[in-house]
């Protein structure tokens, strides 16, 4: 497993080590020990979701207020580009965001603690994300920040304005979101 730094050093990028043969590959998705001994991040997966959307369609940035939730993401199928905010009050990257394309074929996968929001754009005809998560979905404390927030300037590199749910479309700015972290 490779693990490579970003420009917010608790979110991690993460290779897992293929094995390819002449009848296709195989790799471990998650190690618990190979996991824990390389990052140094004890973590305890209670949820796996999976989700598929089509091509421009924007989830996020979603986050929540208590219970809040570490992801590792990664794409099964098609192209993401994935985005983690980091939204912890205290923290010296304050307002900071870090993208990451994840695919099928990169195979990568990306570490966000609890104390971020995430959100991520298909830019793939379709893609299926999975994604294990640190606490139990709890939507009372789900909240949202608005993709385009003018203060975070997240280049999404879209070429048209991308599809969003009723919710995601009415998230809050950056600087009114209720953030307790
Ligand atoms: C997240 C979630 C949703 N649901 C139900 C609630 C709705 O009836 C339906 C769709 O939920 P939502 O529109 O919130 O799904 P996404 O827009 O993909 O939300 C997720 O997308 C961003 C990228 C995230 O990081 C979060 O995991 C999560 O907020 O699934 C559940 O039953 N359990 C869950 O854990």
């Amino acid at each position: 497993m490779n693990i490579i730094t970003t420009e917010i050093p608790e979110v991690l990028i993460i290779e897992p080590k293929v094995f390819q043969d002449e009848r296709g590959f195989f790799f471990e998705a998650f190690n618990y020990q190979i996991f824990t001994e390389q990052t140094g991040i004890f973590v305890n997966f209670v949820q796996d979701n999976h989700s598929a959307s089509k091509h421009n369609v924007l989830r996020g940035l979603h986050y929540q207020i208590q219970q809040p939730q570490g992801k590792l993401i990664r794409a099964i199928a098609g192209t993401i580009f994935d985005v983690a905010v980091d939204i912890r009050k205290s923290s010296p990257t304050f307002g900071k965001w870090v993208g990451c394309e994840l695919s099928d074929v990169n195979k990568r996968q990306l570490w966000i603690p609890p104390g971020f929001a995430h959100g991520f754009v298909v830019r793939s005809e379709t893609a299926e994300v999975l994604y294990k998560t640190t606490d139990y979905y709890a939507p009372k404390y789900d909240r949202c920040i608005v993709w385009n927030d003018s203060n975070l300037a997240i280049d999404w590199n879209l070429t048209n304005p991308p599809i969003l749910s009723p919710k995601d479309a009415a998230g809050q700015s950056f600087k009114t979101a209720d953030i307790f972290l």
